[in-house]
């Protein structure tokens, strides 16, 4: 058994929009009127500085600044996963050790970029972030970004540990998410990445998710997710499936990001642009992401109703 209460983390889980100011700059308020937002919906936490957070496009002490905001505004109130993955292990550990120092629930990390790594490399790199902190840990696989496929032996290798509570799996196969499941153990959580997949992923060992579009429509996915445990799976899907549209259309865009932090200003939520080499959203594309905007509102209404 973990000595970590896993329950914290089975759910919906946001992978947060970081929120920038007009020039681009960390906007902390903003970040947490954000927070706050989602605090309401009823999701479970929120997943800070991954894929869609751009972490890896931030500086160090930017990641700081996010981490901080959003913990201030909704900490005792959400799961907070820091993801602290980093090109080098040493900026990796000094944001874990933050982390940990400003209250984070959890620490996570994608193997280091843009080297080819060995296992042997990667093992060690996160290590040195388990090390580095009290805080439990979950593994980031994401080969489709980062090259490293993990194996079914290193995944059993970490998991023994007792920091080690479980893997937010992006890679397309939801096979090789039941296996990760099946090695890890009943006492291990496998968190589902393509959101297009969710209700999938659940059906075959997910614990829940960790969503970069769950964040323009955390309502459907709390639909999925009631829909799913009360054993109704003709309307689970028809819920995932009014998501995947959605999500064919968000894209779309020139970026996924772009188009879904538009979603969001239409809102009255300010974040800013993606940051480049991520594209914006161009002017021309403003009223096809207004009208997808009114159909996500309508489809939450309905998920509400
Ligand atoms: C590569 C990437 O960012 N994946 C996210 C996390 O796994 C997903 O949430 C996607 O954004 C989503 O599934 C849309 O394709
Ligand atoms: C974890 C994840 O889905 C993201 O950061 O986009």
């Amino acid at each position: 058994m973990k000595s970590y209460n896993l329950e914290a983390f089975k759910g919906i889980i946001i992978a947060l929009y970081s929120s920038y100011d007009a020039e681009g700059n960390i906007d902390k308020e903003a970040a947490r009127k954000l927070a706050r937002h989602y605090a309401s919906t009823g999701v479970k936490g929120l997943y800070v500085g991954g894929s869609s957070g751009e972490g890896m496009l931030q500086s160090v002490e930017e990641r700081k600044q996010m981490l901080e905001a959003v913990i201030a505004e909704v900490g005792d109130e959400l799961t907070i996963i820091a993801h602290v993955g980093a090109p080098s292990t040493r900026d990796s550990v000094e944001l874990a050790v933050h982390a940990e120092l400003v209250g984070a629930h959890a620490v996570s990390a994608v193997p280091a970029i843009y080297y080819r790594l060995s296992p042997d490399s990667v093992e060690s790199h996160w290590q040195a972030i388990i090390d580095s902190t009290s805080l439990p840990f979950i593994i980031y696989h994401i080969p489709q970004t980062t090259g490293f496929q993990l194996s079914k032996s290193l995944l059993v290798k970490m998991a023994a540990q007792d920091k080690v509570i479980g893997v937010k799996i992006s890679a397309e196969s939801t096979f090789e998410l039941q296996q990760f499941k099946a090695a890890g153990g009943n006492d291990f959580l496998v968190l589902n990445g393509p959101d297009e997949q969710y209700l999938a992923g659940r059906s075959i060992g997910a614990d829940g998710g960790i969503g970069g579009t769950y964040g323009v429509m955390p309502e459907l996915f709390l639909k999925v997710e009631q829909c799913y445990g009360q054993g109704d799976m003709a309307e689970a899907q028809k819920w995932q499936f009014i998501i995947n549209d959605l999500i064919v259309e968000l894209l779309s865009f020139p970026s996924l990001y772009g188009a879904c932090k538009a979603i969001l200003s239409l809102r009255g939520f300010e974040t800013g642009q993606p940051r480049m080499p991520l594209l914006p959203i161009e002017a021309s594309d403003q009223d096809r992401v207004k009208a997808l905007n009114n159909r996500i509102l309508d489809y939450i209404l309905e998920a509400k109703g």
